[in-house]
């Protein structure tokens, strides 16, 4: 269990705005922190990575007090047991792939009794091919599989991951996903990720932390902060804006939902606040939805 009670006071473009963070994260569990740029998300990961210093609160993982600010204790980075992948995976430049989830271990003797671990994550993110390349010579989404393996590796309390397939496109980053979810599957780590991706936070994630200009105010499942909005439909389908065509009076929004591509019909008021790329939740009221078998037909 990870109990997070932080406060802190951040200076944003518009003055001063005082990040209060009080909850409580499962472990072995992924949970997503969801919010407007500003809102303080990568603040949150970096006091929980001992990178900022609160002004105030407790950080409790596992029974273990990483920060107490009443008792005056603060470990170091390198004392919590993380796991940090940014956006910009931040892989060593002149070492192997091999050499970046080696460097992960405090030191050579102890990554070397843990090669067996190396090469096991290695071959779930598919990475064997590549060991001895260096990561200039990678594509992104190799890489981000680099990072995610090397944050990995020392198996730490919580892996934290800020935006880390925002950089890739949207077929790398889905294979991205799939990746996490096996190593997820594999090892159980407790990660908190920051995503604004609606689609991949209901594939990925099990608890959604709502964070509005430094506050939480809102928690529980993809579906519960997501799905049942004031809206309450028979059928629901988040998905991806790919165009927005007029036709007549009327306008043709093209959603991406999986591979299927709907076809909602909308007036202005509707499409007022919609562009192609924004994630959105296609509702249908009025009809009763047809189950079919796809096996074996
Ligand atoms: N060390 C710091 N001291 C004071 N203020 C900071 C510090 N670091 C960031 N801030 C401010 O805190 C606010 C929140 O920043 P943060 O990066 O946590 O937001 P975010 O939700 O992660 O945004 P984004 O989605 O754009 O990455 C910003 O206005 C930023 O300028």
């Amino acid at each position: 269990m990870l109990e997070i009670q932080l406060n802190k006071t951040l200076m944003s473009a518009q003055g001063t705005m005082t990040l209060e963070v009080d909850t409580v994260i499962e472990p072995g569990k992924i949970t997503t922190l969801f919010g407007e740029s500003g809102a303080g998300k990568t603040s949150v990961l970096r006091m929980l990575a001992g990178l900022l210093k609160p002004d105030g609160g407790n950080i409790v993982v596992h029974g273990k007090v990483w920060y107490n600010a009443a008792q005056k204790i603060a470990l170091q980075p390198q004392q919590r047991s993380i796991g940090y992948v940014f956006q910009d995976y931040a892989l060593f430049p002149n070492m192997t792939v091999r050499q970046n989830l080696e460097f992960a271990f405090a030191s050579k003797k102890i990554a070397r009794q843990h090669q067996t671990q190396i090469d096991q994550l290695m071959e779930l993110v598919a990475l064997q091919a590549l060991q001895h390349r260096k990561p200039h010579t990678l594509s992104g989404g190799q890489c981000q599989r680099v990072a995610l393996a090397r944050a990995l590796v020392t198996q730490p309390d919580l892996l934290l991951l800020d935006e880390p397939l925002s950089a890739l496109d949207q077929t790398m980053r889905q294979r991205l996903q799939d990746y996490l979810l096996q190593l997820h599957q594999k090892f159980s780590p407790t990660i908190l990720l920051v995503s604004h991706d609606v689609g991949e936070i209901f594939k990925v994630s099990h608890q959604v932390l709502v964070l509005e200009h430094g506050r939480i105010t809102q928690k529980g499942t993809p579906r519960q902060v997501f799905a049942q909005q004031q809206i309450s439909g028979k059928f629901q389908v988040v998905g991806k804006v790919l165009d927005i065509v007029t036709e007549g009076v009327v306008y043709i929004v093209s959603v991406l939902a999986g591979n299927e591509v709907i076809k909602v019909v909308a007036d202005a008021s509707d499409i007022t606040q919609l562009n192609p790329g924004d994630e959105v939740l296609v509702v249908s009221k009025a009809f009763n939805p047809l189950i079919k078998s796809i096996v074996g037909s």
